[in-house]
């Protein structure tokens, strides 16, 4: 089923795809030394390949995203994807002109290969037997469903977060498969400050008895461990001046109870972020893809970003100025490492409220960035 075109009373119909890929001989070498195999990822299009397949975007998801980037999966289903205010007809990433392409990352857990997925060898969830991927990896595992797709240039690659490295990741290693490319609201590595959070989380969910070293599928899960790590993480999403908007320090009930239930509404806030966490991620999966970031170093014995095959690559970096866990110097990083290419790199630092979620959140400033961005290199290569 290809997507049907969206109006004000269908709305825009996903179908989510898998593609398994086997390399010789049938599993694919990971950074870590490990083989792997058969690897599936999951993923959705939107929009019609044209027939020089020159207008196809990847999109690459966030640490917690999945390949659902717009529209819905079915007609019940309540809420569209994680980036619907961004992609589809007349939008900012026009789905109406561009063929657009989002799967879900190896190591996650909506469809594509990660611990929760069955190691044929044994029959079971690999659990921690899942061997350690990084950013590279999944990169490497996209090239693979690219080249299925029998496209040779994305026109773009745009990503927030740990989306953003995964685009980073694709210039340094495919810089011929790179037309232009948005990475916003990251970084060329993970500070200390974002590795700590990073392992609170990840030690919440393991000192939770229920994660049984990993080995907790069929059974009920570290449900609490997951959901205090979601929090954590959430923490670092938002930002100073996102919470005082949104709770202050209203309460959630009527008077203190000078207890350890949640006064706050900030309390109650957390305490759903993490319950809806737990019902739509895996705890393993967790700790794949907050380690895989940790590693991610595009600096490590040089720059990575300094290639001239990157000099004619159209860029647009994008940050926000309440984003503290991947704050503006650190786009500022990125673009210095461009400009030695001689790249035509476009930087924006957007004033937004929302901290590092603020690129999942509609912004008019974001659209016009983007859409301006994709307009011009949609003349320049497609037309
Ligand atoms: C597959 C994916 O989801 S891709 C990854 C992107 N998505 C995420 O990261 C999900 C979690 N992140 C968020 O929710 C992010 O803050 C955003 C940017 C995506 C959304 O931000 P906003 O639209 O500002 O939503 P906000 O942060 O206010 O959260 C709204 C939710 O909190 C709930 N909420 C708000 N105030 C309170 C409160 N005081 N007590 C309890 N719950 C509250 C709302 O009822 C709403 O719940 P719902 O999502 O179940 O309907
Ligand atoms: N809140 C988003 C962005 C985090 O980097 C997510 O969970 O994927």
């Amino acid at each position: 089923m290809s997507p049907s075109a969206d109006n004000e009373h269908a709305p825009l119909l996903v179908e989510r795809r898998y593609f398994t890929f086997a390399e010789p001989p049938k599993q694919m070498q990971l950074d870590c030394g490990a083989h792997l195999g058969p690897i599936t990822l999951a993923y959705e299009t939107l929009g019609e390949l044209n027939a020089d397949r020159s207008n196809a975007i990847l999109i690459l998801h966030a640490f917690s995203g999945d390949s659902h980037v717009a529209g819905r999966l079915s007609i019940d289903d309540e809420r569209p994807g994680w980036w619907d205010n961004m992609v589809g007809p007349g939008k900012p990433v026009d789905t109406s002109r561009y063929f657009v392409i989002c799967s879900n990352i190896l190591g996650g857990c909506s469809g594509s290969t990660g611990p929760s997925s069955i190691d044929l060898a044994t029959g079971k969830p690999y659990g921690l037997h899942f061997p350690m991927v990084t950013i590279k990896d999944m990169v490497r595992a996209q090239k693979h469903l690219i080249d299925h797709l029998g496209i040779s240039t994305l026109m773009a690659l745009i990503g927030g977060s740990v989306g953003g490295m995964q685009v980073l990741r694709w210039c340094a290693d495919f810089p011929e498969m790179v037309g232009s490319a948005i990475p916003m609201a990251t970084t060329t590595r993970h500070s200390a400050q974002a590795i700590a959070f990073n392992e609170v989380a990840r030690q919440a969910i393991m000192a939770d008895p229920a994660w049984n070293n990993g080995d907790y599928y069929g059974g009920g899960g570290p449900a609490h461990g997951l959901a205090v790590a979601r929090m954590i993480g959430h923490v670092t999403y938002l930002s100073d001046e996102a919470m005082r908007e949104k709770f202050g320090r209203r309460l959630h009930r009527n008077a203190l109870s000078f207890d350890f239930t949640g006064d706050f509404q900030v309390e109650s806030y957390l305490h759903h972020q993490g319950k809806k966490f737990v019902n739509r991620f895996d705890a393993n999966s967790l700790l794949y893809i907050t380690k895989a970031a940790d590693y991610f170093d595009l600096e490590r014995g040089g720059n990575q970003l300094i290639n001239e095959a990157l000099a004619n690559v159209p860029f647009l970096i994008i940050s926000f100025t309440s984003d503290w866990l991947y704050p503006t110097y650190q786009s500022r990083d990125i673009v210095s490492a461009l400009k030695k290419n001689g790249s035509d790199v476009s930087f924006c630092e957007i004033e937004a409220q929302g901290g590092h979620d603020a690129f999942l959140l509609p912004n008019r400033r974001l659209d016009g960035l983007v859409s301006g961005f994709l307009d011009r290199v949609y003349h320049d290569r497609c037309l």
